[in-house]
Order: structure tokens, then sequence, then C-alpha cells
């Protein structure tokens, strides 16, 4: 399988793009004209700068406004080409994209424009060149792909084939199956791209907000599908015009690029088993069973103060490690580590960062196979130098720079091998395990944070919510593994007023904020943390009044929830109840959870009340805020 992507994806000079796109492992780069026109360097020079990066290059485009014009304009529109082939006997590069025509001059007839493409076939052909058709989604006569094959079938030319782009298709609502029926040979190239859906004009749609496969809305895997169906064996290079990529890290996106090609290539043959598709084996995407550590980094009076409040959780300090300044907390299935190292990975995320989650534990039915498919992904092997004593246990670098641990049953012994018991028990306040995992992040890193859970863990997402914090809003989309095993929260801030974005300036990049506990019952829950002097965070009046407005509450049912400051949410039959602890070192916090009826949400509708009581206990009393 030969993967490319097109110039235009990724932020960056030309030099710049070239040496994201190699790094991350692709073969090919489409060149996309006004880079190569923006560069200073002579087409020789370029080509050959490509070639020593390892790259091929694979496409030479676009050429536009071609077919169907009259007249004088006909025969410059062969000029031009003519000028293009010249180009690209330099670059020594053989196929030109000839996208589908927007001139207001063109004329329609299917015989007209195939007989103009049969002329430009004898013409490449002269030079060794091909040219590959592909129908514009808003091309002003052939605007799909049915039309712009019948052209190049007509066109009847070994030098002319078909360019097949999964937006065009798949943005028009054109079954994709319908590529089926086209031979495999005559489909010169093939572009991918995702996009979210979003209704809007088609042409802005997809200068603007297209994405990697897998990030948006769109059946890109059905299209791809349809056409490895065909025996199609060519190139598969992704095409996005994106506003984010465009201003994003050349190296991050290009790895997410190539990440989401592994991703979907295995998807389809998973999907079709009987399609050929040339890809390594990897292990299928296996979901996360559930949370089996959260490792804080943290010294001095913050971990004072965090373990003072994982005891008016009902926490203990159950263990501690054998080799390390490790201490375990447990509570039901919960179990919290404050690593106050300052060696190794704890100790250098404690100097970046301060006091962060530092290293997340998965539990998995496998922890090579998630390790391998991880590595597969274009994630990288995460290792430390051990201890006497201490277990090796199998982990990666995530998203920028975080840690996952995977616990199988393979080391599901570590707890008793790495750590010796102090003898105390928890006294419990019914939190019984982790529910989700919350990160913040800026916004433009949401679909590189959501494309790795969904391609690693095979974690579907829920449409994005907004959530309104006083200073700005913050973007919110939640992911979860089959079977609910792991959930984890995508929360993007815009700038750094927000309560999510000022976390993401103290602590220098994204990271876990918040993490939710669950329980079987919350009211019993709160009635032990007010034993063991847990302080909530304080509801206003307001928004109990406005709960009794929403859901008709019985007073009495209302009251509790009010004494104790749980928020309530319902959908349908099915029930929420949430509940925070006060922020700590800066803006961490904890919410205790339960989900009644089979809810599925994050209780979106209270997250600006929650926001607004958080922020309003972290600003000063009558400070104006500047
Ligand atoms: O937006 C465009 O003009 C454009 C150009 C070339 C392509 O391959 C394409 O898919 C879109
Ligand atoms: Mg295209």
């Amino acid at each position: 399988m030969r993967c490319g992507i097109a110039s235009v994806s990724i932020a960056g000079n030309l030099e710049e793009k070239i040496e994201a796109i190699a790094a991350a492992g692709f073969d090919g780069i489409e060149i996309f004209e006004q880079d190569f026109i923006a560069d200073a360097r002579s087409p020789r020079a370029l080509a050959t700068r490509i070639r020593d990066a390892g790259l091929e290059l694979m496409l030479f485009q676009p050429f536009r406004d071609f077919e169907g014009l009259p007249g004088d304009l006909r025969r410059r529109a062969f000029e031009r080409a003519e000028r293009k082939f010249d180009l690209m006997g330099e670059l020594g590069c053989d196929l030109m994209l000839v996208c589908s025509s927007v001139h207001p001059q063109a004329q329609g007839g299917i015989d007209r424009a195939a007989a103009d493409f049969a002329e430009l076939g004898e013409r490449a052909a002269k030079r060794g060149l091909r040219v590959g058709y592909e129908a514009l989604a808003w091309g002003k006569h052939v605007d799909d792909h049915r039309d712009a094959w019948e052209i190049v079938r007509r066109a009847d030319h070994a030098n002319v084939g078909l360019i097949l782009d999964s937006f065009h298709t798949l943005g028009r609502g054109i079954d994709p199956d319908t590529i089926r029926r086209i031979p495999g040979d005559r489909i010169f190239f093939v572009q991918l791209a995702d996009a979210p859906a979003i209704p809007m004009d088609l042409l802005y749609w997809s200068r603007h907000f297209r994405n990697m496969p897998g990030e948006g809305d769109l059946d890109v895997t059905g299209f791809m599908r349809a056409v490895m169906a065909t025996g199609y064996s060519g190139p598969i290079s992704l095409e996005i015009f994106n506003d984010q990529f465009r201003g994003g890290l050349p190296r991050a996106i290009a790895r997410d690029g190539h990440r989401s090609l592994i991703h979907l290539m295995d998807s389809v043959r998973r999907a079709e088993p009987s399609l050929t598709v040339d890809l390594p084996p990897i292990p299928a995407p296996r979901p996360a069973q559930g949370v089996e550590f959260i490792e804080i980094a943290t010294r001095g009076p913050e971990a004072e103060s965090i373990a003072a409040l994982l005891r008016t959780l009902g926490f203990a300090e159950t263990g501690r490690h054998i080799a390390r300044d490790l201490t375990l907390w447990q509570q039901g299935a919960i179990r919290v580590l404050l690593n106050a190292e300052t060696q190794g990975h704890a100790g250098s995320t404690f100097t970046v960062h301060r006091t962060n989650i530092c290293d997340i534990g998965l539990r998995v039915a496998s922890a090579p196979d998630t390790v391998a498919r991880a590595i597969a992904l274009g994630s990288e092997a995460f290792s430390q130098p051990r201890q006497a004593g201490e277990l090796p246990i199998p982990a990666i670098r995530g998203v920028g720079g975080s840690v996952l641990h995977f616990v199988d049953d393979g080391f599901s012994d570590v707890w008793q091998v790495e750590f010796t018991r102090t003898g105390n028990t928890a006294p419990g306040a019914g939190l019984t395990r982790v529910d989700h995992l919350a990160l913040t992040m800026s916004y433009d890193e949401m679909l590189s944070w959501s494309l790795f859970y969904s391609s690693l863990f095979g974690m579907t997402k829920t449409p994005m919510v907004d959530v309104i914090d006083p200073d700005g809003l913050v973007r919110s989309q939640a992911l979860s593994a089959p079977g609910g095993g792991l959930r984890v929260t995508l929360n993007g801030a815009e700038n750094h007023r927000t309560l999510a974005g000022g976390f993401l300036a103290d602590s220098f990049g994204a990271a876990v904020q918040h993490v939710a506990f669950a329980c079987d019952d919350i009211f019993a829950t709160a009635e032990r943390l007010a034993g063991l002097g847990f302080d909530p965070l304080p509801m206003p009046g307001n928004y109990y009044a406005d709960l009794t407005a929403r859901f008709e509450l019985d007073p009495a049912f209302l009251a509790r929830l009010q004494a104790h400051n749980i928020l309530y949410d319902r959908d349908g039959e099915a029930e929420f109840f949430q509940l925070y602890s006060r922020n700590f070192a800066g803006s961490m916090f904890i919410e205790l959870i339960e989900r009644r009826g089979g809810y599925q949400g994050y209780g979106a509708a209270n997250a600006p009340f929650r926001v607004a009581a958080q922020k309003r206990l972290s600003r000063p009393k009558g400070m104006p805020r500047l």
C-alpha cells in the first residue's frame, strides 16, 4: 500500500512540508501547484530534494478549467496544459490531476469533454505522461464521479483515467458503492478526506473543513471498500484543506494523517475480509476495559492537600512502592498513585507542569497487542529504567507526550509485587470506579486526540457540545469504548481566560484536568462524604429553582439535591447526578457521579453553572475582573 498526502494538507513552507511528510512515514507527495510556485527552487532541484527525502512525486495538481471550452479558449487550454507538461517533465512526475471545469464558458456534453480528454491523452502520451479526471462536487457540468467516469470511458485513451476523491463523492451524498462497477485499472489515483457533518455550501465546506479519515462524519471506510473492490492498487493519498491544519504543527498533522490512513485501511480489511489490502497485519482495536490506575506527580504542600482530599473522599493510603517515593490510595476498584519522585517521568513532568496526572493505567485484554497496534499507528513505546522488583508493564507515549500503561491479566499481581501494604483500609464513601477522564487541550488539538483514542481502542465519539464559560467558549466531545469501560471527554479551550484555558496555560499543554468517580447511590455517598469532612463545590439557589422548572421535581427530592450541592440531569427516564470537589493544585478537580437507568451523557446542560461556580471560588471577592 503506497500512502501519499497532498502538500496543501499541512502547514509550513514546501521544505517543512517535505520534511514532515517524510518523517511521518508517507511514501509519496502530491504537489499542489501553489506550493511549487511559492518555492524558490528549480523544478529539478525540488524533484531531487523530494526523492532524497525518500518520497515519490505521485501527482501534480490541480489543472483547472480544461474541458468543454469553445474556440480560442480551447486552444489556450491545451497550450496551458503543454506548459504544465513541460514542468512535469522536469519534476519527473508522470500524473496530472485535471479537476472538472467551473469556467463560465465551459459547455456541457459528455462527448465534447471526452473528445477534449482523448486529445489531451494523445499529447500526454507523447511525453510519457498521464492525466486523471476528477469531478469537483461544484463542477459546472460535471460534479459526480459517475459522469467523470463516463467521460473517461468515452475518451478511451490509455493515458486518461479517473481520479476519485472521497470528499466530492460523499460530500454530495453519492452512494460510494457506485464505484464498484468501475474497472480498477482505469482509476489512476484516489484522494481521501473526511469532514464534519455541518450543512453549508459545498465549496466552502471542502476548502475549510476537510479533515483526516476518521476525524469527521463521512463514511470514508465505505468509500474505500468500494475503491478496493474494483481491484485498484494505486496510491491512497490524503488531500485535506483545513484552516486549523494550515496553522498547525507540520509534523503533528502529518503524523495524524499517516495514523488515519493505517487505521482506515485496517478497518477496510476487517469490514470486508475478501478485499486485498497490502498492509502488514496489525492487532484489532480492542476496547480498554477500565482505568487500572491514575498517577499524579506531586510534591510538598500540594501533595499534602491531595492526600487530605483523598481522605475526605473515603480513600486510604493502602500501599507504598518498594523502590520509589510512590504511594497507593484505594477505594472500590479505584487506584490513585501519588508520585513524589524527583527522577524519571513523574519527576520531569512535575518540573515542567507542577502537580499533574502524569500517567494513566488502562486495563486491556492484551497489553502486547495494544502496544503493537499503537506502534503500527505511529505511537512510540515508552519505558524508563526499572528498579529492582518492578514489572515490565508495557506503555506508550500518546498525543502530546502523555503516557499510557497497559495492564492485562499477566500483570494483575503488580499491586502485590510492587507495593507493601500499609495495613490501612479505606473507610469508603461508595466510590466504585473511574467513570471518565476529562482532558483539557487547545481546541486545535481535539482532532488529534480523538483520532488517537478512536483508532487505538475503537472508541466512538459523541457530537461536540459547547460549554459556555463566563470568559469564553469551551468545546467538549466525549469518546467511549465499546462496553463503557473507558470514557474520555476532550475539552478544547479557545482562549486562556476560560477555566479550561487557564488550566491549559498553567499546565503547559494538554492534560487530564479532572477525573470522575462513579458511585451507586449519590445520596448515601454525599452523606458519607459530609461525615468525612468533604467540602463540595457550592451551587447557587438559582440553579435549583431552574431544575424544578425544567423537570418538575418532587420538593423533597429537590431539597436533598440542594442540601448536598448535587447537580442533576435527565434524559428520558435516565438520570444523572454530579457532585464536585473544590479545585486543587490550581484548577484540577474531582467529580463524583451516579448514572441511573443507562444515562450515557456527561451533564452538558450543567457544565456552564459548574464552571461559573468554580470561577466564583477562584476569584477573590470584590475584585473586578480586568
Ligand atoms: O478545491 C479545489 O479547487 C480542489 C482542487 C483540487 C482537488 O483535488 C480538489 O479535491 C479540490
Ligand atoms: Mg481532490
